[in-house]
C-alpha cells in the first residue's frame, strides 16, 4: 500500500468561521498535489492549518515526518547572505548541540545547485529581486531534506525559465526521491503540468479533489474564477501538451 504523508480529515479551517466545508483529502508518498481556487478562498490559510501555524477550526490533520515550507514572502531584520538563509533550512537537523558542518554545507550547496542560484550564494537576501528570493526560499525548503514539501505559490514571482525549472524540481523530487509535494498557484497549467491530484477550492466553500484532469475540467474552472477557461491540447516535437488557457474578456485594442 502506498504511504500517506498528508491527510486531512473533516478538515476546518479559518480566521474564525471555517473558509471551508470540512475537507478531505491527502497526498500519498512521491505524489504532487496542487491547490488552486480564487483570491481570498483560502489557500494559504489552508497551508498554514497543514504546517501547524494556524490551528485548525475542527477535524484533523495527519502528516508523517517533517515539512519543508516556502512562505510567500519572508523578510529579514537582518542582512543574512542567500548561504545562511539556506543553511537555516538545516536548523532542526543541526540542533542546538552541533555547529552546521561539512555536510551541511554539502547540502546547502546542492539546494542552491538544483535551483540555478549557486551563484547568489554569498549576496545579501534583502539585496535579491522577488524571483530570485523565491528561489532561495525554495532551495532552504530542500536543504530541509523533509518528505513533505508544502510550497505556497513557489512560481508567482518567477520568469519562464524558472517557472520550468521549479516544475522540473517539483516532479523530479516526487519522482526519484518519493517526496511529496503539496503546491498553491494561480495558473492551471501549472498544475496540469506537475500535479498528479488537484484540490480546487469553490465559492459557497464548496471543494473538489481529484485527479488534475478530471477537477481541472473547463467547467470547474469557470465556476472556480468567473472566467471561461479553455483546454487546449498542442503537440510540440512528439510530445503532447494540455494547456488550460484563459480567455479574458478584454476589449479589443
Ligand atoms: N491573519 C488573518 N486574520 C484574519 N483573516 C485572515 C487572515 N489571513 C487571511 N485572512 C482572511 O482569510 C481569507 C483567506 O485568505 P488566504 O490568504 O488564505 O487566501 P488565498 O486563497 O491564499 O488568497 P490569495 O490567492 O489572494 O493569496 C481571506 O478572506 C483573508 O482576508
Amino acid at each position: 500500500m502506498t504511504e500517506i504523508t498528508l491527510a486531512t480529515r473533516q478538515l476546518l479551517y479559518g480566521h474564525g468561521e471555517a473558509l471551508c466545508d470540512p475537507l478531505d483529502f491527502a497526498c500519498a508518498a512521491g505524489e504532487v498535489c496542487a491547490v488552486l481556487g480564487a483570491n481570498g478562498r483560502g489557500k494559504t490559510s489552508l497551508l498554514q492549518t497543514l504546517i501547524g501555524t494556524l490551528p485548525a477550526l475542527g477535524g484533523t490533520v495527519h502528516c508523517t515526518g517533517g515539512i519543508g515550507f516556502v512562505p510567500q514572502e519572508f523578510t529579514s531584520a537582518f542582512a543574512y547572505r542567500v548561504f545562511d538563509i539556506v543553511l537555516m533550512g538545516r536548523a532542526a537537523q543541526v540542533g542546538l548541540l552541533r555547529m552546521p558542518d561539512r555536510r551541511d554545507d554539502s547540502i546547502v550547496r546542492e539546494a542552491l545547485e538544483a535551483l540555478h542560484i549557486a551563484p547568489l550564494a554569498d549576496r545579501p537576501f534583502h539585496s535579491l529581486s522577488g524571483g530570485q528570493r523565491q528561489l532561495v526560499l525554495m532551495a532552504r525548503a530542500l536543504a530541509t531534506q523533509s518528505r513533505l514539501l508544502v510550497l505556497d505559490e513557489p512560481a508567482s514571482a518567477l520568469d519562464l525559465f524558472n517557472q520550468q525549472a521549479v516544475l522540473q524540481l517539483i516532479r523530479r523530487l516526487a519522482r526519484e526521491q518519493g517526496i511529496s509535494v503539496l503546491f498553491t498557484t494561480h495558473d492551471p497549467s501549472h498544475a496540469a503540468l506537475a500535479a498528479d491530484n488537484t484540490l480546487l477550492l469553490l465559492p459557497q466553500r464548496q471543494w473538489l479533489f481529484g485527479a488534475t484532469g478530471e477537477v481541472l475540467g473547463e467547467e470547474n474552472l469557470q465556476q472556480a474564477y468567473g472566467v471561461t477557461v479553455k483546454q487546449i491540447n498542442v503537440t510540440h516535437q512528439g510530445r503532447d501538451y494540455s494547456l488550460l488557457a484563459p480567455l479574458f474578456d478584454v476589449p479589443k485594442r
